[in-house]
């Protein structure tokens, strides 16, 4: 097991780290920017270290000043969280080239779901379910359009090296094609320097469903249920729960077994998420992330297992402590994510100054949270700051507990969405399950 690990992200998740190797008696060390001197993570960690000025580019992007202070530290471990490195190759490749552990999968599983276009060729080869669509690239506007006769309007063009909705255009008409793919191409070209665009059947009112895997270095891979993650906005996941409310044991059997076939295909070994598109009975492949995510919590609480310290014994070499069948889906739990932004001024981000902080807590209550009294929300990162998870026996439990902890939670000095998670709470179709990728749009206007 390691001795001392380096935690290359900030927020939340690097507390969430910091606690899950406190657990394992394995020493932290914390990296900041200059924007980050006096936050939480920077307190709680062993050791912290400056890697550079506030704009991430300049710091937490920064790969040679974070491998400098693992050098420095003599860390034998480096984790690298959400967002930021962590699904970025070149980086796990220098982690290992430098002699650290990666606490996350291989790079080459990394680089492979990288490409959209790459990864649904691997899914197509490991049998599992894909959205009707080109198969690979798509050069010119011809063949766009020979493709989008044969698979039926409306659809989607997509960037290969987007993911997570962006470089995303629906075309309803071949018309409106010819200008989608030109404007695609353009977005993918300027977002993530590679034109390659592919289409696919746009789905008008799927739900977004993922599935939960871990991996580890030894073939074994078992999946722990599965997410409701349909309530975005812009991309943007706002309220995640486990299990969906449509969820049936047929169902999850199913789409478990699609995600350890992905994940099997490409030798997955850690903690990583098949996401799926569902709709009338039918589920198809999305992307796979190479990462723990934001909303791994509503799956720990329903499963009881830590996957952060599930990834760390991973990466140290351990085996996994369960079969699948030892896994056991056990009542409802719903994350509200708090984001310091204005719902009511079209979600803008609102750093600043917390002056006042009361969380709340009781029975079923978590809060993964990377402020505090006094704490300032600096403006280059994203604007979440907390996460509000509740857990029952019973999705209306999970409910009951999250209008609760809405009500208790007290935050003085920015503006944040608890007023917008708040209303969700009260309204009719959430209530019912009745949640689709559409919800906010659809539901706004009773969300003011
Ligand atoms: N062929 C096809 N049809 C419908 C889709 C619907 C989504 C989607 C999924 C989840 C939320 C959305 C919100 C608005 C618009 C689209 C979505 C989607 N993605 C891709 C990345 C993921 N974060 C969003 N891909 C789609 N693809
Ligand atoms: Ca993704």
């Amino acid at each position: 097991m390691f001795n001392k690990v380096l935690i290359a992200n900030r927020g939340e998740i690097a507390i969430r780290i910091i606690r899950a190797c406190w657990e394992l008696g394995i020493k932290t060390v914390a990296v900041y920017s200059e924007a980050d001197k006096r936050s939480l993570h920077v307190t709680l960690a062993d050791e912290a270290y400056c890697i550079g000025p506030s704009p991430a580019a300049k710091s937490y992007l920064n790969i040679d000043a974070i491998l400098n202070v693992a050098e420095k530290a003599k860390v034998d471990a480096i984790h690298p969280g959400y967002g930021f490195l962590a699904e970025n190759a070149e980086f796990a490749r220098a982690v290992k080239k430098a002699g650290f552990e990666f606490i996350g999968p291989n790079p080459k599983a990394i680089e492979a779901m990288g490409s959209k276009i790459n990864a649904k060729k691997i899914m197509k080869k490991a049998g599992v379910p894909l959205i009707p669509g080109s198969d690979g690239a798509v050069e010119d506007v011809d063949e766009a359009i020979e493709i989008a006769e044969a698979i039926g309007f409306p659809v989607v063009v997509k960037a290969s090296a987007g993911g997570g909705g962006m470089g995303m255009s629906v075309a309803y008409s071949k018309e409106e094609l010819k200008d989608v793919i030109e404007s695609a191409k353009n977005i993918a070209k300027s977002a993530f320097g590679d034109p390659t665009v592919f289409i696919e059947k746009y789905l008008e009112n799927p739900r977004h469903i993922e599935i939960q895997l871990l991996g580890d270095k030894h073939g074994n891979i078992i999946h722990l249920g599965d997410r409701e993650c349909s309530i975005q906005r812009r991309h943007q996941k706002l309220i995640e729960e486990a299990p969906s409310p449509i969820m049936t044991e047929e169902l999850r059997e199913r789409m478990g077994e699609a995600a350890i076939k992905a994940g099997k295909a490409i030798n997955y070994d850690s903690a990583g998420t098949v996401e799926f598109l569902y709709e009338n009975g039918n589920f198809y492949f999305l992307e796979m992330n190479t990462r723990i995510q934001v909303e791994h919590t509503v799956t720990e609480q329903v499963t009881g297992i830590d996957l952060v310290k599930a990834m760390i014994k991973i990466a140290a070499g351990e085996e996994l402590s369960i079969k699948q069948e030892d896994v056991e889906i056990r009542g409802h739990a719903i994350e509200c994510r708090i984001n310091a932004e204005d719902p009511l001024n079209d979600f803008v981000p609102c750093p600043g100054k917390i002056k006042l902080y009361r969380s709340p807590g009781g029975p079923g209550v978590r809060i993964d949270s990377g402020i505090c009294g006094g704490a300032e929300i600096p403006p280059y990162y994203d604007s979440m700051v907390a996460k509000l998870i509740t857990y029952g026996n019973s999705r209306e439990e999970a409910i009951a507990r999250m209008r609760r902890a809405l009500k208790e939670y007290v935050i003085v000095g920015i503006t944040t969405n608890i007023p917008f998670h708040r209303a969700v709470l009260e309204e009719e179709n959430f209530l019912k399950g009745n949640i689709s990728t559409h919800y906010v749009e659809q539901n706004m206007h009773k969300l003011k």
